[in-house]
């Protein structure tokens, strides 16, 4: 990105109700600018509902989020759209757009509203579209990408944002190996201040500074990666018997599940 500039987000005592549902639940973090955060918890546990809540698509039913200190709500939406980019788990276009067309979506919110006053992308774009390394899709429709092709083009174009903050929600669902671990180097390397929702721990070991556990709508853990990522934790939230071990060769923390999955989702009481 060519501003580096870092976003600082912040969650006060939020709590978001759904379908009379209590699905949020006393949410108070504080997202440390130019950090890489992994939100891990089992299914249902909370993670969308809360980058939904930090991307100002939903609003806190009660509580506060801030970004750089401002409320969220006080920013217009084409300075938050600015400011925080969403890579969705599910991100779609009904468009009939090429992949360049839709990493190009990412500089709307920066374009001027003057006639005679637009000025030129085109670098940005490229320099988005060849660190998502789809560079060579460029001229490829979106109705005929595959699902990791897809990912890859919603990243470029949320590099192509140039936000404080990169939320992404499962960002390597589609992902085989090599593109899981090329995305999110290229995350670490890129986005000033990056929180992605991960089911795969190893993964989030591999490259998240911090993680924040949710269970049951509540942040149960948050603290730097290492310290976090503990068999007694896995055992705690995810119902599962694991090894947790520095690998000797990688040099960073390995998850091994040895037994379990029955107690998978239990809420806290
Ligand atoms: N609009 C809504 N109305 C009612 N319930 C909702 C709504 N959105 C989410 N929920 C519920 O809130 C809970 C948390 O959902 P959320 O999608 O945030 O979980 P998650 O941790 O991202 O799950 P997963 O790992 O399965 O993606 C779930 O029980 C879900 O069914």
């Amino acid at each position: 990105m060519s501003e580096r500039t870092m976003g600082s987000l912040t969650a006060q005592g939020v709590t978001w109700i759904a379908g009379g549902t209590t699905i949020l639940d006393g949410i108070d973090v504080t997202f440390k600018p130019g950090l890489f955060t992994g939100i891990i918890g089992p299914n249902g546990s909370g993670k969308t509902s809360l980058l939904h809540l930090l991307a100002g698509v939903n609003q806190p039913s009660s509580g506060l989020v801030t970004l750089d200190g401002e409320a969220l709500t006080s920013l217009r939406s084409r300075e938050r759209a600015r400011r925080v980019a969403l890579l969705e788990q599910h991100a779609e276009t009904g468009l009939d757009l090429t992949a360049r067309d839709v990493v190009e979506l990412g500089r709307i919110p920066h374009r001027s509203r003057w006639p005679g006053a637009v000025h030129d992308d085109a670098e940005t774009i490229e320099r988005a579209m060849h660190r998502g390394r789809v560079t060579a899709l460029g001229d490829r429709r979106w109705a005929t990408l595959s699902g990791g092709e897809r990912q890859r083009v919603q990243l470029a174009r949320a590099l192509a944002q140039e936000p404080e903050v990169l939320l992404l929600d499962e960002p390597t669902n589609h992902l085989d190996l090599g593109h899981q671990i090329a995305f999110l180097r290229t995350v670490r390397e890129t986005a000033p201040t990056a929180i992605a929702a991960l089911h795969d721990l190893d993964l989030a070991a591999a490259y998240c500074d911090e993680l924040i556990v949710m269970q049951g709508g509540h942040i149960v853990a948050h603290g730097a990666t290492d310290d976090v990522l503990t068999a007694e934790l896995i055992r705690d939230v995810y119902g599962v018997e694991a090894v947790v071990e520095t690998h000797p060769v990688a040099q960073r923390r390995t998850i091994v599940w040895v037994a379990g999955g029955e107690h998978a989702c239990r809420r806290p009481s």
